[in-house]
């Protein structure tokens, strides 16, 4: 290296700031002081921002994290402070409040008591001087735009299998709102499966993308609502010239319009006006449109004019990606097997697998343990207890092993012993029979097995079973448990 090349070097090296030294000095403190675990989920995904005299300024990944914080390590950050600054010295956090956008929530915590959380405000709703209405302010009176949530993007809708038409048509759209053949775009699945977050992505993106579009959203119920009041109130011809007037109507739940003829009416001639328009119409259904009863078939023949995709249940590959996605925006680490471990176990549909994650994190604020397979079970078990009295296959293995007086671990375990190889190719075979778990799921849970062992359990048990009446006899009796 010349003596020019070394310089060069030596210049580029930035001086540590004196806030990373700070809270270097904090970090040293906690570390000695927690389980690595802990310090590696709680503590590394925090930047020290600013250091204004003595108050040291973080920045936390999300709302949750803070409270997290709050809650279990408040005496803990105030030793490192009382270490690194001194007694006086104070913590003030900035909380992540939308990590696609990087807007900052400044949040001052002067560590260990005085919280003084800004809370956000209330959407200001607005009647929208574009369309020049004077409707009055109450919760079904017409306004524009502030029914979307920005919450709902694109960028936070994970593709799968489940969903790649939908979401490619909702893209197409939201990029060529009118122009392409997908008008209307009616999109329909399951609850829980993703409908509203994709309609209201595509209203988002239009609305961030074309500014003088006027974009619509809202809820077949609340149009109805506005609808009646509009009668009620003499005018109902403000009701249909506001809707006549957007450029982009998202209208949810069109099932909801089923055996309200008058509503229907309007909402044809709506439906027309625009269309002739090119404006572009994106409605969403709980069912395919050959499946809504009560409405009108004018309406429903129009429905298929342009594209119909559906929304299924995500596969265990999306539901891993939902789940790190939601991790991910609340800033959270959860290791591999607990995320692999929830995915298996949660296959109905994505509001579900999301409340168990909000249900797994409430958890282990409350109890103040860590996050591993053993509090995800017991989080899923009293989910299902709770809400649905079904039969999960923790409880299945439960009882089997019990029935059989062997342990849980030996009948998960790779042992190829008589006295456990039986059992634990009858719990897989009850597990088929009672949840709705695929056979790779199934196999996951008996340590980690292939769906091909899993078949071949399932057809020894049947085989078994016609050919010996004990085992016949000991099957009728575990299903009693299960009934
Ligand atoms: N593909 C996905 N990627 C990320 N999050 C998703 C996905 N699908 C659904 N979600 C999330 O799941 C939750 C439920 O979705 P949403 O409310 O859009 O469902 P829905 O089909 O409209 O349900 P409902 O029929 O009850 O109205 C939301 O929090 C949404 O963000």
């Amino acid at each position: 290296m010349t003596p020019d090349q070394l310089s060069i070097t030596l210049e580029r090296v930035a001086p540590p700031r004196e806030v990373d030294l700070v809270w270097g000095k904090c970090l040293h403190v906690i570390q000695e002081n927690i389980p690595d675990q802990s310090f590696k989920t709680w503590f590394e995904p925090i930047r020290p921002l600013k250091l204004n005299g003595k108050v040291l300024t973080i920045q936390v990944p999300s709302q949750f994290f803070y409270e997290w914080l709050e809650d279990n390590y408040v005496h803990l950050l105030r030793k490192a402070l009382d270490f690194s600054i001194g007694r006086d010295g104070l913590l003030e956090y900035s909380i992540i409040v939308d990590p696609g956008t990087e807007r900052h929530k400044p949040r001052t915590v002067n560590v260990p008591t005085v919280k003084t959380p800004q809370n956000s405000k209330p959407d200001n709703f607005q009647t929208d001087p574009r369309l020049g209405s004077t409707a009055p302010k109450d919760q079904d009176s017409l306004q524009l735009d502030t029914y979307l949530n920005p919450n709902y993007s694109f960028d936070n809708f994970i593709e799968g299998d489940c969903n790649r038409l939908a979401r490619s048509a909702g893209f197409a759209v939201a990029q060529r709102p009118g122009l392409t053949s997908f008008n209307p775009l009616m999109v329909y699945g399951g609850v829980g499966l993703g409908k509203t977050h994709l309609v209201q992505a595509i209203g988002n993106y239009i609305r961030n993308h074309f500014e003088d579009k006027v974009v619509m959203y809202v809820s077949s119920e609340k149009f109805t609502n506005q609808f009646i009041n509009s009668i009620r109130n003499n005018v109902l011809q403000d009701f249909t010239d506001f809707y006549m007037k957007v450029d982009v109507l998202v209208i949810d739940d069109v099932q909801f319009l089923s055996g309200k003829e008058k509503t229907q009416d309007t909402f044809f001639h709506i439906f027309n006006h625009l269309h002739q328009l090119g404006k572009q119409i994106i409605m969403t259904s709980d069912r395919p449109p050959r499946e809504l009863q009560g409405l009108q078939d004018r309406l429903l023949s129009r429905f298929k004019w342009g594209l119909t995709a559906d929304l299924q249940t995500p596969d265990f590959e999306t539901r891993i990606a939902i789940i790190q996605k939601k991790l991910q925006a609340e800033g959270i680490f959860i290791e591999y097997d607990v995320i692999e471990y929830v995915a298996h176990s949660v296959n109905t549909n994505v509001r579900e697998l999301e409340g168990v994650i909000i249900s797994l994190m409430a958890q282990a604020s409350l109890t103040r343990q860590n996050i591993d397979v053993e509090l995800a079970k017991n989080t899923l078990k009293n989910i299902v207890m709770n809400e649905e009295k079904e039969v999960t296959i923790d409880t299945i293995q439960e009882i089997v092993a019990d029935f059989f007086t062997i342990s849980i671990a030996d009948l998960k375990s790779k042992s190829r012993k008589k006295e456990n190889v039986y059992p634990r190719q009858l719990a897989m075979f009850l597990a088929k029979e009672f949840t709705d778990l695929p056979l790779k799921s199934i196999g996951y849970h008996f340590g980690g097995r292939d769906h091909s062992t899993v078949i071949h359990s399932i057809q020894c048990v049947n085989e078994l079973m016609g050919s010996d009446s004990d085992v016949e006899e000991t099957i009728l009796k575990l299903r009693s448990y299960f009934k």
